[in-house]
This record gives structure tokens, sequence and C-alpha cells, in this order.
């Protein structure tokens, strides 16, 4: 029998495939080269992607033995889920890969954003020593407020709280909060926030969740930082909120289009911004390689199970 074929058309590391080499026929591809993706996909068994791949219908169509999407990572809004489980197609992540990585990017991000670190490099690169205009605010004491309390919201409360900061939860569906976090409507918390940091996945329902109203709800004073999806704010009220002082600072990871081009965003002194950075550490890549490769290999490679013996 053929080995399966793996398209893997996202980057990660070798050493995480390196299983997956010895059982599978694995060709590598740029998924954001649609042409070049399409040509790969009539022989695939699986599929293995990160974020910078987009499987929607249009993908699956082309991919008629296709058993296995598998995202290196934790958000699966680039695949199109419903479509793919219509078809048997075996949809699968790795949720616990990355989670430490984006919490330790949030934490850079926040302390980026109050204490003005990209208008600082980017005053020095000009020649310029601003120092009174780049005061920021101390942590220590003020209100952190997290919407979206799972895994990676959980390990930024950890790591927030060892900055002395209050820290209020949005999570409509966590189960448990714990006795050191205050849980919190939306609205309450945008309002008392300094700076709000959003860990949610983006849906249909979250798409949009931060508009011109709920920035319109948090402090003049405060910093908003994503690291979860670009669409889950609404990028357009959120420059005007920055450009016009009605927000002090944002931090960005992600984007609503990705590359975001010329996004007037990034323009702004008051914006951090990083092209989506949160898994990328060698740490979380080679996790979330080996975890889908494993899980990969399960699904095509299944142990036969022993028939029972009679007693
Ligand atoms: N920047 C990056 O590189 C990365 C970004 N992410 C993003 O971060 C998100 C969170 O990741 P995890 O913590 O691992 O996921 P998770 O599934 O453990 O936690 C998400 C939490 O959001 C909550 N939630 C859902 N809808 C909500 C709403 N409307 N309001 C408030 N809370 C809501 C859920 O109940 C859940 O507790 C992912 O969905 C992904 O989009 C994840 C990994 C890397
Ligand atoms: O490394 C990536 O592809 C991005 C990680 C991410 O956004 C995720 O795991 O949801």
């Amino acid at each position: 029998m053929p080995a399966p074929v793996v398209i893997v058309s996202d980057v990660l590391p070798g050493d995480s495939i390196a299983a997956l080499r010895s059982v599978c026929d694995v060709r590598h591809v740029d998924g954001r080269d649609r042409p070049a993706l399409f040509a790969a996909l009539p022989d695939a068994d699986a599929l293995i992607v990160r974020s910078g791949t987009r499987v929607d219908a249009e993908v699956l169509d082309r991919a008629p033995g296709l058993r296995v999407v598998a995202r290196a990572g934790v958000g699966l809004d680039n695949v199109d889920t419903d479509t793919a489980r219509a078809r048997g197609i075996t949809v699968l992540n790795a949720p616990d890969s990355n989670t430490v990585s984006v919490a330790e990017l949030t934490v850079a991000l926040i302390v980026s954003s109050v204490r003005h670190l990209t208008a600082g490099m980017r005053s020095l690169a000009n020649g310029e020593w601003r120092r009174a205009e780049l005061t920021g605010v101390e942590l220590a004491g003020r209100t952190l407020g997290i919407v979206g309390y799972g895994r990676v919201g959980r390990q930024v409360a950890r790591r927030l709280a060892a900055f002395d900061m209050h820290i209020l939860v949005h999570d409509p569906y966590a189960d448990t909060l714990g006795d050191d976090v205050h849980p919190t409507g939306l609205d309450e918390l945008l309002t008392a926030s300094d700076v709000v940091t959003l860990h949610l996945p983006k849906t249909p329902r979250t798409a949009g969740l931060i508009g011109a109203r709920e920035l319109s709800l948090m402090k003049p004073t405060a910093h908003l930082v994503n690291a979860a999806r670009g669409g889950i704010v609404d990028e357009t009220a959120l420059h005007r909120a920055l450009r016009d002082g009605r927000l002090a600072g944002a931090a960005l990871d992600v984007f609503a289009t990705e590359p975001p081009g010329t996004s007037p965003l990034l323009a702004l002194p008051n914006v951090v911004a990083v092209p989506h950075l949160g898994a990328s550490t060698h740490d979380a890549q080679l996790r979330a390689g080996q975890e889908v490769v494993r899980k990969v290999l399960a699904e095509l490679t299944p142990v036969a199970v022993p028939a029972p013996t009679a007693v």
C-alpha cells in the first residue's frame, strides 16, 4: 500500500515532524500560494496547517481523499470545520502547545503599551531623546480585565497577579474562575479596567465583540491588548479611538487581515504591533508539531486492536 500523503502548508520545525517522514509521504507547499496548494491537494490524506493557510470549502473540494485537517496550534477559525466534519474529515488541533508562549507575549505587550516602548524606540531611531512625553504608568495596583478565561487567560492572570494587578474576568462559559479573580460583565469590565486583554476565540458570535460602543466604555487612560484574533475588534473604531485620544494605547499581535498591509493602526504612535508572534517560540512550535504529528499518525495509521480471546 502506498504511504499516506501528508501536505504541510505552513512552517513547522523539521524535528517536530521527523516521526511523520518515516511513515508518510510528506510534501511541503506554501499554503498562502493557493494554486500551489490546489495542485498538491488531489493526493492528500492529511493536511497540516498553522494560521497562514485558509482551509475553506474550495480547498476541501480539491482534496477528495482528505481524512484529516490538523491545526498546529489552537484557533480553528481558518478552517471550515462544519464542511470538513460534514464530509467525514477529522479536524484536530494542539490546544496546549502554545499557551505559555502567548501568555508571555501578552505580558510583553502590556508592559510595552503602558511604558510606550514603540514610541520610545521610534523616537530614538529618529535621533530624538523624548523622555517627558513618554512617561508611562505602573501596573501595580491597577486593574486588568481579561476577556476569555481559558488556557491563555488563566496563565495571563497568574503572571499579572505577580505584578500586583487587581484582576477582573469576563467569561460566560468558564466553569470555575478561582478565588483570586472577580467575575464581571463585559461592560463593567471595560469600564473599570486600566488594561483589557482578549483571550477568546473568534467565532460568528465574537466577531466585532469590541466595537465603537465597547471602546467608548473604556477609560481614556486605558490600553487594549489583543493576542487572540483580529476580527474580534473593530479596527476602524479602534483606530478612531486611539487617534482621537479616547483610548491611551493598544497592543496588537493579530489583525483582521494578516498581513495587515498598510493598516493605519500601524502608523499610530500609541500602537504596539507585532506580526502574530504569540505562538512563535521554538518551544511552542516544537510542541505543536509533535502533538499534531502524534494525532495525525493515530488517524492515518490506527493501531489494529487485537480480537478478544475467548476465555
Ligand atoms: N496570538 C497567537 O499566536 C495565539 C492566539 N490564540 C487565540 O487565543 C484564543 C484563546 O486561546 P486558549 O486560551 O488556548 O483557548 P481556550 O478555549 O482555552 O479559552 C478561550 C476562552 O474564551 C471563552 N469565551 C468564548 N466566548 C467568549 C465570550 N463571548 N466572552 C468571553 N469569553 C469567551 C471560553 O469560554 C474559553 O474559556 C484562541 O481561540 C486563539 O484564537 C491562541 C494561541 C496562539
Ligand atoms: O503559530 C500560529 O500559527 C499562530 C498560533 C495561533 O494563532 C493559534 O494557535 O491559534
